[in-house]
């Protein structure tokens, strides 16, 4: 794989692919952590002369525009921690995109609109994304893949375009790449996998290749359910992908016999309702026993128990990877679960990788130090494909 120091970049428009796909509060970014680590790769082409043209999705709308995924507070951003204008064009390839990234000048930056506003981006149809990526191509003379968090997707501007353009890879992608590698090779044990969050279809696949390599694996998180219920619990009506039941049995089963130490909720935080994460009114959760939830109820965080049992598995963990929140831990009262697993790897000796755009966003807005961790990963379902050893569509297209 190349690297930005290989291209000639002076004078040339370089279409970086960044993910800055960050939580939002109305127009209010709540974590800019993947903002601040696009930033090395573009300030460095700026640096060197570049016409740097940035490009990346938000959110998930529906190849439309849709004013509330605007990247337009992101561009704002990045220009505050660029310290330096940064262009905002209002569409990702019409008229505005020509034009800002014609009027550019030599270490210029310029914010194309959500790629994801072009229905071509994510098309499951070669040809709907080619073209989209022609497009894209047009505004361009080199392509760099800086956008870790989305390089499972095999979308026109992560997989299409750089097979159009001279490309590189960037420094970030260089150095997350460059971290899972080591616990894809010579991994020190015990090693244990912490997974939660709400990607739950995404994320459930990777437990097959988990149970070849880890030691331990803990389930928090919207994932938790689909195991209480392969256990034959009822799980009122939390989160749950009932279609993939008998895959999870099968999961445990063959953890059983290969000796893999499966730890799963002995109580959750429930409630009626998601709470409101804008007024974060009280919501008094009920504390249940994970084989009794309430018919009514939802399972929103691990409950008190939990938290201690997974204190003490991670305990004498020599590596932890952990991706997805504990709970709904964008409402302080389903924080603790979350809380509690970052502080139990803080207190722990292991070598500690925390994956996924929420995972990272979690440990900084609940207060805890980034640096403490061994490395924060800014791809969730990104890192746990890299650790399945699939390919990668968004880094296979990178290689030569
Ligand atoms: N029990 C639960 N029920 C519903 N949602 C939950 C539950 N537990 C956690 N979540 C939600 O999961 C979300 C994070 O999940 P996600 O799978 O996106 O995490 P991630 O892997 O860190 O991020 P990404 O894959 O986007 O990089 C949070 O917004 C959190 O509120
Ligand atoms: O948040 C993420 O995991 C990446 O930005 C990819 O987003 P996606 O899951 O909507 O493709």
């Amino acid at each position: 794989m190349k690297t930005i120091d290989d291209l000639q970049v002076e004078g040339k428009r370089v279409f970086v692919r960044a993910d800055l796909n960050v939580p939002l509060d109305g127009g209010t970014i709540t974590d800019d952590g993947r903002i601040r680590a696009a930033v090395p790769t573009i300030r460095k082409l700026a640096e060197r002369g570049a016409r740097v043209v940035v490009a990346s999705h938000l959110g998930r709308p529906k190849g439309a525009p849709d004013p509330q995924f605007s990247l337009a507070p992101v561009g704002r951003r990045l220009g505050e921690l660029l310290g330096k204008e940064v262009a905002f064009a209002a569409d990702t390839v019409g008229d505005s995109a020509k034009a800002t990234v014609g009027a550019m000048a030599d270490g210029g930056v310029t914010l194309l609109e959500n790629l994801r506003f072009n229905a071509g981006e994510t098309s499951k149809d070669d040809a709907e994304r080619g073209a989209f990526a022609d497009e894209l191509a047009s505004l361009a003379d080199l392509y760099v893949g800086d956008g870790f968090g989305a390089v499972h997707r095999k979308h026109a501007s992560v997989y299409d375009l750089p097979a159009r353009l001279p490309h590189a890879a960037g420094g970030l992608i260089a150095t997350e790449v460059g971290v899972l590698k080591k616990l894809t090779e010579d991994v020190k044990r015990p090693y244990a996998v912490v997974l939660g969050g709400a990607k739950v279809s995404d994320k459930l696949g990777v437990i097959d290749h988990l149970l070849e390599k880890a030691d331990r694996i803990l389930i928090g998180g919207g994932m938790a359910y689909t195991f209480l219920k392969a256990k034959g619990y009822e799980v009122g009506t939390s989160l749950l992908q009932e279609d993939q039941v008998p895959a999870v049995q099968g999961y445990l089963k063959r953890a059983e016999e290969r000796g893999v130490e499966f730890v799963l909720p002995v109580d959750v935080l429930a409630a009626a309702e998601f709470p409101d994460l804008k007024t974060k009114a009280p919501a008094n959760p009920t504390t249940a026993a994970a084989d009794e939830i309430p018919a009514d109820l939802q399972g929103l965080d691990i409950g008190p128990e939990t938290r201690k049992l997974y204190a003490a598995k991670l305990a004498d963990a020599a590596t932890v990877f952990w991706n997805g929140p504990m709970g709904v831990f964008e409402h302080p009262d389903y924080a603790e679960g979350t809380k509690a697993v970052a502080q139990a790897l803080l207190d722990s000796p292991a070598f500690t990788v925390v994956g996924g755009g929420d995972s990272a966003a979690a440990v900084r807005l609940l207060g805890f130090d980034e640096n403490a961790f061994g490395h924060i990963s800014t791809g969730g379902g990104a890192s746990l494909e890299y650790l399945e050893g699939k390919t990668i569509p968004g880094l296979a297209a990178l290689e030569d």
